[in-house]
C-alpha cells in the first residue's frame, strides 16, 4: 500500500487546517494511500515530519498551512535522496506558489486537486544554505523590510519594500553590486535586483510573466539608478508586466549567481530576511514533483 503524510498547520490563515483532514484521508483512501497524520506545534516541526517522510520513503506529502508550512515542507524534502510528491492545500494569506501552479486558494478546490493523477516538476532555488520557491530581492530597498507592516507585507510581499522605499526617496538610492552569472559580470550601482522563480511573486502575476516554474532558469532584472520619476515608471512596469523591457533595467536569466557589494546588503528571500551579501544562488530544476490540476 502507498503511503502518505498531511503534515497540518493548525495555526495557519483562519485555524481551518484541521477541517480539511478527514475529506484528504477519504481522498487518499480511495487512492491507494495509508494516510498518517502529522499536526506541527511550532517553527521547524513542518521540516522534520517531512524529513522523516523522505527517510521513511513515503509516496506523498501534503501541507495545509500558509507559505511558511510549504516553504518548511520543501526545505525538509529537498536535499534528500527519497523525495515523495508534494499535494499543496493552501491555507496561508498569499500563497504565491500555489498562485503558481495554478492550484486553486479556495481550500476546498484544492483539496479536490488532490484527486488528480497529473503532477508537475518544478525547480526550486537554493539561496546559501536554505531555499527557496519564488524570489530574491537584493538591494537598499530590502532594508525598508522593518518599515513593512505585516499587512502590508501580505498584500503587495515584496513590492512592499519598494514602496515604502519610495516614501523615504530622495536623491541617490543605489547600491553598488557586482553581479556574476554563468561566465559574465554586471556590475554597476542597483536601486533593486530581483530573481525571481516563477511569474506570481509577492501575489503579483505580471512581475516576471515569462518565468515557467520548470525553466531551470532565474529570471533576473537589475533596477539600475534612478531617478524618482523613472522609478514611478518601473513600479507601474511591474503591475503591467513589462518590466524587463524598461531602459533602466537590465534583464538577464541564469542557473547560478553570485552576488557582491562593497556595501553591507541585505537580502529578502521568499518574503522574509535573508542572509547579507555575498551571496551564491543556483537552481535545482524540475527538483520536485507536484501534484496539479
Ligand atoms: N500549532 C502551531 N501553533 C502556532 N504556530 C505554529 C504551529 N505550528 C507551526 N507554527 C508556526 O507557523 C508558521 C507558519 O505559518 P504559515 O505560514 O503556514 O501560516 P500563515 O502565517 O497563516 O500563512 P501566511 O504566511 O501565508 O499568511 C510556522 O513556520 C511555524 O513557526
Amino acid at each position: 500500500m502507498m503511503r502518505a503524510m498531511l503534515i497540518v498547520n493548525p495555526s495557519s490563515g483562519k485555524e481551518e487546517a484541521v477541517d480539511y483532514v478527514e475529506k484528504i484521508e477519504e481522498i487518499l483512501n480511495g487512492k491507494g494511500y495509508e494516510v498518517k497524520v502529522s499536526q506541527t506545534e511550532k517553527e521547524f516541526d513542518a521540516m522534520k515530519y517531512c524529513q522523516n517522510a523522505c527517510k521513511d520513503e513515503f509516496d506523498l506529502v501534503v501541507s495545509l498551512g500558509g507559505d511558511g508550512t510549504l516553504n518548511e515542507t520543501i526545505n525538509g524534502m529537498v536535499d534528500q535522496t527519497h523525495r515523495p510528491l508534494l499535494g499543496i492545500v493552501p491555507l496561508g494569506t498569499v500563497n504565491d506558489f500555489a498562485r503558481a501552479l495554478k492550484i486553486p486558494l479556495e481550500p476546498k478546490k484544492a483539496v479536490d486537486v488532490l484527486r488528480s493523477d497529473r503532477s508537475k516538476k518544478v525547480d526550486i532555488g537554493r539561496f546559501n544554505d536554505r531555499y527557496f520557491v519564488n524570489i530574491v530581492a537584493v538591494g537598499a530597498l530590502a532594508e525598508a523590510t522593518y518599515e513593512v507592516s505585516p499587512e502590508q507585507k501580505t498584500k503587495f510581499g515584496p513590492l512592499s519594500y519598494v514602496m515604502e522605499g519610495l516614501k523615504t526617496l530622495s536623491g541617490n538610492t543605489g547600491y553598488p553590486l557586482r553581479i556574476e552569472y554563468e561566465d559574465k559580470v554586471w556590475e554597476g550601482e542597483s536601486f533593486l535586483f530581483l530573481a525571481a522563480l516563477t511569474n506570481s511573486t509577492g501575489g503579483l502575476e505580471n512581475l516576471s510573466p515569462q518565468a515557467e516554474v520548470n525553466d531551470g532558469l532565474l529570471h533576473c532584472y537589475v533596477i539600475k539608478n534612478v531617478n524618482f520619476v523613472r522609478l514611478a515608471t518601473i513600479v507601474s512596469s511591474i503591475l503591467r508586466g513589462n518590466l524587463k523591457d524598461q531602459s533602466d533595467v537590465e534583464y538577464f536569466t541564469a542557473q547560478n549567481l553570485e552576488i557582491t557589494s562593497s556595501e553591507n546588503l541585505v537580502t529578502n528571500v521568499d518574503g522574509e530576511e535573508g542572509d547579507s551579501l555575498p551571496v551564491s544562488i543556483h537552481v535545482k530544476p524540475s527538483h520536485i514533483d507536484v501534484i496539479v490540476e
